[in-house]
């Protein structure tokens, strides 16, 4: 099976080209390919996929060549993920299955539109940033308050007064099944500036990630609803994660994510082994 490994703000994946949908893609390959120890190492994987050949949802993605089916680590499926649709889009172009420039590419959540160059960062349009109300999770007994929020995938954003560096993040938060019935991607985020965030996410299916596309656009809807009414509608957020910085703008109807995007070796795994 032939491989890419790649990364977006140190939010890791194995990239498996598979334009004409042949692979068969258990959970537990996927897991194998994501142990840290025993397999390639990474946070998700990325099937690059044509759409005509995507499956039942493949009319749904008529405007893109592309579908990127995303799994995490632990072999479940999410609707997004921000940082892997910035790689997903460096793949192709790197790959010249498509041309630098802007097309829509499409996912579980809907079409996506990214626009890159050549080379550098990547922009990804997001889709709106949905807030939902008030959500609480715990951690190690302590209970955080926040707001869930849906960026095609569940997140609860909960603000921190302190440094997000202190958080003990080794173990999942608890959070409540009826509220999350498909689990919960969990984001704490401090203000760290003017429109400037810090955060530290455990995701739903990977665990502490060093970053999280879609939780930086939860958590900047989540601060710009907190913040004054102008930072509202239409504002640009930085935000601070483990493996580098994004930014998040907001134009009064959707999220715009922009953030590096890297491809790092490439290889086939031994015959027999997955
Ligand atoms: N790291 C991703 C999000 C991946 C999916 C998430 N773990 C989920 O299950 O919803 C991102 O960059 O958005």
């Amino acid at each position: 099976m032939r491989f890419v490994k790649g990364h977006g703000t140190e939010n890791d994946f194995v990239i498996l080209p598979d334009p004409d949908g042949v692979l068969e893609l258990t959970p537990d390959a996927v897991a194998r390919l994501c142990d840290r120890r025993a397999g390639i190492g990474a946070d998700g994987v990325l099937r690059v996929v044509r759409t005509k050949v995507a499956g039942p949802d493949a009319e749904r993605y008529g405007g893109a060549d592309w579908f990127m089916d995303y799994r995490n680590a632990d072999g479940s499926v999410a609707e997004m993920c921000g940082n892997g649709l910035r790689v997903f889009a460096r793949y192709l172009v790197e790959a010249g299955l498509a041309a630098p420039g802007e097309w829509d590419v499409a996912t579980r959540a809907g079409l996506r539109r990214v626009s890159l160059g050549p080379s550098g960062d990547v922009t990804a349009q997001m889709g709106p940033a949905e807030l939902l109300g008030p959500g609480e999770a715990s951690l190690a007994g302590a209970v955080f308050h926040g707001e869930r929020v849906s960026v095609g995938n569940p997140h609860l954003a909960c603000r921190i007064d302190g440094p997000v560096a202190t958080l003990d993040l080794t173990r999942a938060p608890d959070f409540d099944p009826g509220v999350f019935p498909d689990g919960v991607n969990v984001e704490f985020f401090r203000v760290v500036g003017d429109r400037h965030l810090e955060m530290r996410v455990y995701e739903r299916g990977s665990g502490e990630t060093r970053s999280c596309g879609t939780g930086t656009v939860a958590v900047a809807a989540t601060a710009a609803k907190l913040g004054s009414d102008e930072a509202r509608d239409v504002s640009e957020w930085t935000v601070d994660v483990l493996g580098g910085r994004v930014t998040v703008a907001f134009d009064g109807t959707a999220a715009r994510l922009t953030g590096p995007a890297v491809l790092v070796a490439e290889g086939e795994t031994r015959p027999g082994w997955i």
